[in-house]
C-alpha cells in the first residue's frame, strides 16, 4: 500500500509524518450531550452568507470541496463562541460505504450517513487561510450532520455536479451558490476546541457542530461514491468512500452547549 498518499492510508499512519495526530485537542470528538456543559453565556451563531460568491467545486483526491471567494466579510459567520467573524472559504463533505455510516463527529457512540464541514477563517487576526490554519484561534469549522430520509430538496444541486469531478483533480465552475440551503432549521449547537480532520491536522479549528441534522436520502449519499481517490491517468479506479476519521480521545475538553 506505499503506492497510496498518506493521506489514502488512512488515520492509523497519520502520526508517523504528523505527530500532532496524537496531541491534546485533536478532532472529530464523539459528543455526550448529557456530559456536554450549558453555557448561558454562549449566545446564537448568525451566518451571512447572502452576498456568498461560490467559485467552484473540485474533487481533491480526498473529498469535493466547493471553494469560495473571500476577498471581503460578504460571507462569514459570527457570534456564539466566535470573538469576531470568521470568513467562509469552503466547504466539503465526509461519507461513508454502502451502508455504514460515515460522519466524522459522533453523538453518543452514533454516527450519521454524512457529515458536510463550512471552513471559515480569522481574517481579523491573521493575513491569510494558511497563516489562519496554524493558529489556535485561526479557523471555525460549521459540522452538520446529514441523516437518511427523504430527498434533499437542494442538495441535488451538489450532487448533479459531481458527474464532472469524478476523478482526482477535476474541478469545474460552481457559481453562486448559497450554502444557506444546506442548514437545518435549528442553529442550536455544541462548541469545542479542535483540529483539522485531515493531515495537517493543525490543532487550529473552533468547531461548531448543529444538533440538528438535515435529512438527504440514501440516493443522494450514494452519488458521492461515484467520485474517485485517484486520478483520470491512473490505471486503477478506487471509488471516494469511508473518507471519515473517527473520534480522537478528549483528553479534558470541555464541550459546550448552546441551549
Ligand atoms: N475536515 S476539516 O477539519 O474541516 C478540514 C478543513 C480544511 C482542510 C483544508 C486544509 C486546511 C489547512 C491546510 N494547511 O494549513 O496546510 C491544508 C488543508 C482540511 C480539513
Ligand atoms: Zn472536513
Amino acid at each position: 500500500r506505499n503506492t497510496f498518499c498518506l493521506v489514502c492510508q488512512g488515520p492509523p499512519v497519520w502520526h508517523k509524518n504528523y505527530p500532532v495526530a496524537q496531541g491534546n485537542r485533536q478532532s472529530p470528538i464523539d459528543i455526550i450531550p448529557h456530559q456536554t456543559s450549558h453555557d448561558p453565556g454562549l449566545g446564537p451563531i448568525t451566518l451571512n452568507y447572502d452576498q456568498c460568491t461560490s467559485i467552484n467545486i473540485t474533487n481533491n483526491g480526498h473529498s469535493v470541496v466547493v471553494e469560495f471567494e473571500d476577498p471581503d466579510d460578504r460571507s462569514v459567520i459570527l457570534g456564539g463562541p466566535l470573538d469576531n467573524p470568521y470568513r467562509l472559504k469552503q466547504f466539503h463533505f465526509h461519507w461513508g460505504g454502502k451502508g455504514c455510516h460515515g460522519s466524522e463527529h459522533t453523538v453518543s457512540g452514533n454516527s450519521y450517513a454524512s457529515e458536510l464541514h463550512l471552513v471559515h477563517w480569522n481574517a481579523v487576526k491573521y493575513k491569510t487561510f494558511g497563516e489562519a490554519a496554524t493558529a489556535p484561534d485561526g479557523l471555525a469549522v460549521l459540522g452538520i450532520f446529514l441523516e437518511t430520509g427523504d430527498d434533499h430538496r437542494w442538495l441535488h444541486m451538489i450532487t448533479d455536479a459531481l458527474y464532472m469531478v469524478k476523478f482526482k483533480g477535476s474541478v469545474t465552475d460552481f457559481k453562486a451558490f448559497n450554502p444557506k440551503c444546506l442548514l437545518p432549521s435549528s442553529l442550536h449547537y455544541w462548541t469545542y476546541l479542535g483540529s483539522l480532520t485531515t493531515p495537517p491536522l493543525h490543532e487550529s479549528v473552533i468547531w461548531i457542530v448543529l444538533k440538528e441534522p438535515i435529512i438527504v436520502s440514501e440516493k443522494q449519499v450514494h452519488v458521492f461514491r461515484m467520485l474517485l481517490f485517484t486520478g483520470e491517468e491512473e490505471d486503477e479506479r478506487i471509488r471516494m468512500e469511508n473518507n471519515f476519521r473517527p473520534p480522537q480521545p478528549l483528553k479534558g475538553r470541555k464541550v459546550r452547549s448552546s441551549n
